[in-house]
């Protein structure tokens, strides 16, 4: 278990970083779980909205200011607020298995990490402006925003770790010589545009017509009418919380999903006992259509496939940079000077053998059923931990959890060519592509 650590700018450059043995247990309790212990770094001002004002909670560097801002969008995003909308999903869910239905018929091969993606773009129009943004119905990149993002996460990422006296010099270069990341920057303030469109279009929507979608807009747009003055949340606030989200929750639940969805592909044992569990719920009347959230989270196997592919691989795939506050701190034992930066990162954490066991590097869902789970549990930070963890928790399993069980129990997936393994891409978002997938369709009980 390694963690990593490098001194502050002024004293050496970041390249010097430490790596040195901790226990994973001790670290996440000692650093992450603990409230107000150790605050981001700068490497999370270059995930900023390019604007002058506010920036969203999650670039938010002051603790205390962050937590404020944090707690007045907190309650929208609870699970019992999320399923309030699980319709939403539902909608969404329908049309992806629609489209796959007819590949599947013309026997065609589809772009799974694609189209995983353009569900998880549109899952979040539809909970946050009430509206999918139509990436699976137009079977485009609409405004070109997929492409964008993928354009920027290196930027981001390198301008985040090179030493800050290099920052703005490799981005003049970049914005200079790049004409991808110029593509892309224009590609992103279309899509701020387009989503200030859909805030203002719901906002009218919603003073004009009484419709009882509760959407996250919907419930942000109620906390400014009632509470903004109070907490200085303004129409401008409702803006930058929704786009942010949707930056931060896309990509993000895609990754997982295309990584549960790939190992089971490469571990038949596991997709066929799955698919068991998942037909005889079905047969017999414990995992509706659509599938409902509190029906599918009782499925100890699902569970399982579905830690162990956010464990083999997390969503973000380099360190959560803490800065290490004044007087220095103690962490596992060891002492760091202030001003330090230390890290740590799921993708190493999750492959601890003390926790997950001597095959930690391979995909076992039955370590989740057989296993010390509480143990495990703790020591996964897919979602990050303490009072920084993932706000879009619940919106994400609760994506996962529908929509899993519906693709295993209406197709069975297979690699078209499984000689081949998927391509990483880890600029922090640790993105995959080159999943190509033949769907055959089933009916239950059948493989
Ligand atoms: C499987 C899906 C997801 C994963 C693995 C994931 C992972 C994470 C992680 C690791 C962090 C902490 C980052 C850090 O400490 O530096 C985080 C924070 C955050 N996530 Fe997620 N995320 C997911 C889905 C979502 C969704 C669906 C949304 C919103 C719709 C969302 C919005 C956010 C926001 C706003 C933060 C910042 C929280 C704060 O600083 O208070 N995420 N996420």
């Amino acid at each position: 278990m390694v963690m990593t650590a490098s001194k502050p700018y002024s004293d050496h450059f970041r390249l010097s970083t430490a790596r040195r043995p901790f226990s994973t247990r001790y670290l996440i309790f000692d650093g992450f779980h603990k409230r107000s212990s150790l605050h981001q770094t700068d490497y999370y001002d270059a995930w900023a909205p390019p604007n002058n004002g506010y920036v969203g909670h999650f670039p938010t560097r002051d603790e205390k200011e962050h937590s404020e801002r944090r707690r007045i969008v907190n309650k929208a995003y609870s699970m019992s607020s999320v399923l309030e909308s699980e319709n939403a999903i539902d909608s969404c869910t329908q049309i992806f298995c629609e489209t796959m239905r007819k590949f599947a018929e013309q026997n065609s091969a589809v772009d799974l990490g694609l189209w995983i993606n353009m569900y998880a773009f549109d899952v979040l129009g539809e909970l946050f402006y009430g509206k999918m943004f139509g990436f699976m119905s137009e079977r485009t990149d609409i405004g070109n925003y997929m492409k964008a993002i993928d354009s920027l996460l290196p930027a981001f990422t390198i301008c985040g770790t090179v030493p800050l006296y290099l920052t703005k010099l490799y981005l003049a270069s970049t914005i200079l010589f790049s004409p991808s990341v110029r593509g892309a920057l224009g590609a992103v303030k279309h899509i701020e545009k387009a989503s200030e469109a859909a805030v203002k279009r719901r906002k009218q929507e919603l003073e004009e017509i009484k419709d009882d979608k509760r959407d996250m807009l919907r419930k942000m747009l109620e906390i400014n009418a009632d509470q903004g003055e109070d907490f200085d949340f303004t129409y401008r606030h409702v803006c930058v919380e929704s786009h942010s989200s949707i930056f931060a929750g896309a990509d993000t639940t895609a990754i997982a999903i295309n990584s549960i969805l790939y190992h089971l592909m490469r571990n038949p044992a596991a997709y066929n006992k799955l698919t068991t569990e998942i037909d005889a719920a079905t047969a017999d009347g414990t995992l509706s259509t659509p599938v409902a959230y509190v029906e599918a989270i009782k499925l100890p196997y699902l569970k399982a496939c579905i830690n162990e592919g956010m464990r083999l691989h997390p969503s973000v795939g380099l360190t959560m940079p803490r800065l290490v506050p004044a007087g220095g701190a103690t962490i596992s034992g060891f002492h760091f000077a202030e001003g330090y930066r230390v890290g740590i990162n799921g993708a190493v954490v999750h492959y601890d053998k003390d926790v997950f066991g001597a095959d930690a590097d391979n995909f076992n869902p039955d370590r989740w059923i057989e296993g010390d789970t509480m143990q495990m549990d703790r020591t996964m930070i897919q979602f990050g931990a303490g009072p920084r963890t993932c706000i879009g928790k619940n919106i994400s399993l609760s994506e996962i959890y529908k929509l899993i069980p519906q693709i295993v129990r209406l197709f069975h997936i297979r690699l078209v060519d499984p000689s081949k393994e998927w391509k990483t891409h880890n600029y922090w978002f640790n993105k995959q592509t080159d999943i190509h997938i033949y769907l055959t369709e089933r009916t239950y009980g059948s493989n």
